[in-house]
């Protein structure tokens, strides 16, 4: 569901800036990205969010056509209804996870995903009324998720979820990711580090060198 042929630039080239061509194609709805500190992973979830503008190149998902520098087209940010999960879950500390979550809620147009679902979904009812800073890190990246989940996206980019994570968080974590997957119909791309973590979620996996 994702065809992806993009240079991206960071920085400045006279500053030894980061160029990269990416090419991806692959039919399967959840994709994940691998590769090493500094391979382009995030720039590339960045440039199909609209976070970032890729030098040329096109970029279409599940169909749709994004970005196309040959075309003039370059959908912006809000209008690509993405749904992005970082590896810091980024919650607002200052609100419950209720107020977390209906935060960014998009109401009106298409629902996809209710409030009670997404909820239940995620195992966070017992949850709801409580202040963000003393979730442990899965608990958190669970409300991040449905936070993403309510903004209705057509796509969501998870960007290292596990990487803050130790290791029964982690296992704890997966079978939600697992459930999303199974239980959506939304294209996923995944970024990892590591192609091991994520063969629990996807076969399709690119590594960017
Ligand atoms: N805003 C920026 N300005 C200049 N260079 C940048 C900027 N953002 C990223 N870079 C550089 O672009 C390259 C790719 O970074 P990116 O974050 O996409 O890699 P990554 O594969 O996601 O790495 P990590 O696994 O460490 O998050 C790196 O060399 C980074 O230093």
């Amino acid at each position: 569901m994702l065809a992806l042929d993009i240079v991206i630039e960071r920085g400045t080239r006279t500053a030894g800036g980061f160029r990269r061509h990416v090419r991806i194609a692959d039919d399967a709805r959840v994709i994940a990205l691998a590769g090493h500190s500094g391979a382009g992973k995030t720039s590339v979830l960045h440039a199909i969010a609209g976070l970032i503008r890729p030098r040329e190149g096109r970029i279409e998902v599940d169909g749709r056509c994004l970005f196309d520098a040959a075309a003039g087209i370059d959908v912006p940010a809000h209008a690509r209804h993405v749904g992005y999960v970082f590896q810091d879950a980024r919650l607002f500390p200052h609100l419950t996870v209720r107020g977390n979550l209906r935060y960014g809620r998009r109401t009106g147009g298409s629902t996809a995903f209710a409030f009670d679902d997404v909820v239940a979904l995620l195992g966070i009812g017992a949850l709801l009324r409580r202040r963000t800073a003393n979730l442990s890190g899965g608990e958190a990246q669970r409300v991040a998720l449905g936070r993403a989940l309510l903004s209705q996206p057509r796509i969501l980019l998870l960007d290292e979820p596990l990487s803050n994570l130790d290791q029964a968080r982690r296992e704890e974590l997966i079978p939600y990711l697992q459930r999303v997957r199974d239980e959506t119909s939304l294209p996923i791309i995944y970024v990892s580090h590591s192609a091991d973590e994520v063969e629990r979620l996807t076969r399709a996996v690119h590594t960017l060198d």
